[in-house]
């Protein structure tokens, strides 16, 4: 027997019973949204490299100067008038940009947002990789795309050898960049005041410790990275004057045990580049490491966030498969696997912006 909800869903497919629908005062609304829906998936694609133009163009810091025309910027951006209103229109219709008097444009809320915003600008960059890969996305899911450009920028998800310093300074370079605002997410959520060593594992170039730094003034802080990457997290201590304070460790965290004595571990959008044997592994690993009583934070985004379920199923989702390695997991999934591998509580921690970060704190 068929189900209701597939009854509904065979009316919806219907072109009759859509055109109905709009024809029908009551249902027009929502035929329209609907309509308006498929046509966003549909060109999405399209939406993303207009915001990429902007961004390249540097867009919205002209238009932050105050309103122009065309004619004002197409000297600036190297291309006719026309290409240039044409840029102006489409960055209109996405809030990048605004219309206003005299036929001059002026900044747009989304552009607002990208001034002085380096870690979307830099993933709005490094999104010609992402492009690339996802040129033919069934092939990807059946394993038959060939090498992607993703699995070459992050060399530790598929390569086994260990990867040396010029092929981790441009994906160190980008995670530093967008740490800012996962630091600040996590640490409004979490307060890190009463801890006194926090080991950060997979810490990147220290930004994530650093800021915890600047939160408690009496926090020692260890880090644990690939050996080149670890080496740019002693400089960037060196440099913030954070070298008394801070512990470099260097190794692989499949191969080596993590280094005790913290009685805070935090893993920062690390755990969804990994499948759920290293996953284990490394929840194993930081169990061990951890001083008795101490507490465990996984802070990345997460499936299945009420309103930004697209952002990690989607994008992550497809991201990773991209990269070679991991998938993004719900806090659910996490608390599942957090439990298994010893932690007997564990709490999701509430962020202001969970589509940026959601945060578990394990004990
Ligand atoms: C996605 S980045 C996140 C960096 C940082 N936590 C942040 O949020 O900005 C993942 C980090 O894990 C490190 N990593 C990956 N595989 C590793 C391994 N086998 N051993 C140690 N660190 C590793 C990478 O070098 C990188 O710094």
């Amino acid at each position: 027997m068929i189900s209701f909800a597939t009854l509904a869903d065979r009316l919806q497919s219907s072109p009759r019973f859509r055109s109905a629908a709009g024809a029908f005062v009551l249902s027009r609304p929502l035929a329209r949204r609907r309509a308006r829906a498929v046509f966003d998936l549909t060109a999405g694609f399209v939406y993303s490299q207009v915001l990429l133009a902007c961004v390249e163009l540097d867009l919205p810091r002209l238009l932050l100067r105050g309103p122009a025309t065309a004619e004002n910027l197409a000297k600036t951006l190297d291309m006719t008038p026309a290409a240039t209103l044409r840029l102006l229109n489409a960055a209109t219709s996405l809030n990048i940009a605004r219309r206003r008097r005299g036929g001059r444009y002026g900044l747009g809320r989304a552009g607002a947002a990208l001034i002085d915003n380096p870690g979307v600008n830099a993933m709005v960059a490094h999104h010609r990789l992402l492009y690339d890969d996802l040129r033919d996305p069934v092939a990807l899911l059946r394993g038959k795309a060939g090498p992607t450009r993703l699995a070459g920028y992050w060399p530790y998800a598929t390569q086994a050898a260990l990867p040396g310093a010029s092929e981790v300074a441009s994906y160190t370079a980008l995670m530093a960049a967008s740490q800012a605002m996962i630091a600040e997410q996590a640490m409004t959520a979490c307060d890190l005041r009463k801890h006194r060593v926090l080991l950060d594992v997979g810490g990147g170039d220290g930004s994530f410790l650093a800021a915890a730094a600047k939160r408690s003034s009496g926090l020692r802080l260890m880090l644990f990275d690939l050996p080149a990457v670890a080496a740019l997290a002693s400089s960037r201590f060196e440099r913030d004057g954070l070298a008394s304070r801070a512990t470099v460790h260097p190794g692989d965290f499949r191969k080596d045990p993590l280094p005790r004595g913290a009685d805070l571990v935090s893993f920062v959008r690390v755990l969804h580049d990994h499948d759920d044997d290293t996953v284990r592994l490394l929840l194993h690993r930081a169990r061990e490491a951890l001083a008795p009583g101490g507490t465990l934070l996984v802070i990345e985004p997460m499936a299945e966030t009420p309103g930004a379920e697209a952002m990690a199923d989607a994008y992550f989702g497809f991201y990773l498969l991209a990269m070679g390695s991991g998938t993004p997991r719900s806090a659910s999934r996490l608390r599942t696997m957090l439990r298994d591998a010893g932690f007997q509580r564990s709490e999701l921690l509430p962020t202001n912006l969970p589509l940026v970060t959601q945060l578990i704190a394990a004990s």
